[in-house]
């Protein structure tokens, strides 16, 4: 995904916002290049208050002057902007690979609008090919990943690859919240609902990665501009 692509859809997602809001502000790449590009609006006196999906996007707002909030303190998100790792037709999407789907979903859901500025390298036909991920807790780590891969095998997943995500030291990676991930190396998921279904009666699963009914809206950056794909569509 080329940086005038993501650009271009952060900057078609700009065009979305109305002075007043509050916003939620995604986390990720081309997430970065629209908290970037709202903060030059702020700078110039536009009025927004936004609630972030991670630590880094926090940080990176407040260095920006953006007035930040958090969710207890703002319960209405009027709009929120951040990207995905993969989109289908459906808009049913697959996120985490920053790590922070279990903030970006409490977001997402509370949102009255939520838009993915993506391109098209992440459209695919069925979801899966990007290894899913799933927030799990600490505790009984070994048993939730057993009970995932006891899970899959029932819904017919057979030999899917269940792997924990390291950080760059080669330890596994702890999330904002305290927890771990696990990514689900699926290649396709046939029935995401029922995949959702299931990951969310699994105790110890904090999390997935599977926001199904969430999107509003897609838009697709390009080189020359961008498009957008909207659930009335
Ligand atoms: O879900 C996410 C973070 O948890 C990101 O939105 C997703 O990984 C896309 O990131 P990028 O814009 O860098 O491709």
């Amino acid at each position: 995904m080329s940086d005038v692509a993501k650009r271009n859809a952060a900057l078609a997602a700009l065009n979305l916002v109305e002075e007043g809001m509050t916003l939620g502000l995604g986390t990720g790449s081309t997430a970065a290049i629209f908290v970037d590009e709202l903060g030059k609006k702020v700078k110039a006196g536009f009025d927004v208050i936004c609630v972030a999906t991670s630590e880094a996007t926090d940080t990176q707002a407040r260095e920006l002057g953006i007035p930040m909030a958090d969710l207890d303190t703002a319960p209405v998100i009027h709009l929120t902007i951040d990207g995905a790792d993969e989109f289908d037709p459906e808009l049913r999407l697959i996120k985490g690979g920053g790590a922070a789907l279990l903030r970006e979903k409490i977001i997402a859901d509370s949102s009255d609008m939520m838009v993915v500025i993506t391109d098209a390298t992440k459209q695919v036909k069925e979801l899966g090919a990007f290894p899913l991920p799933v927030e799990v807790n600490l505790f009984g780590m070994a048993l939730t990943k057993a009970r995932i891969e006891e899970t899959l095998e029932i819904l017919g997943m057979n030999g899917i690859q269940v792997t924990i995500r390291l950080n760059a030291g080669g330890v596994p990676l702890l999330t904002d919240g305290g927890h771990h991930i696990l990514d689900l190396h699926c290649k396709v998921i046939p029935d995401p609902d029922m995949l959702g279904a299931v990951l969310d009666q699994i105790p110890g699963v904090v999390e997935h990665g599977l926001f199904l009914d969430i999107a509003d809206a897609v838009i697709i950056g390009t080189e020359m501009g961008a498009e957008t794909i909207s659930r009335e569509d």
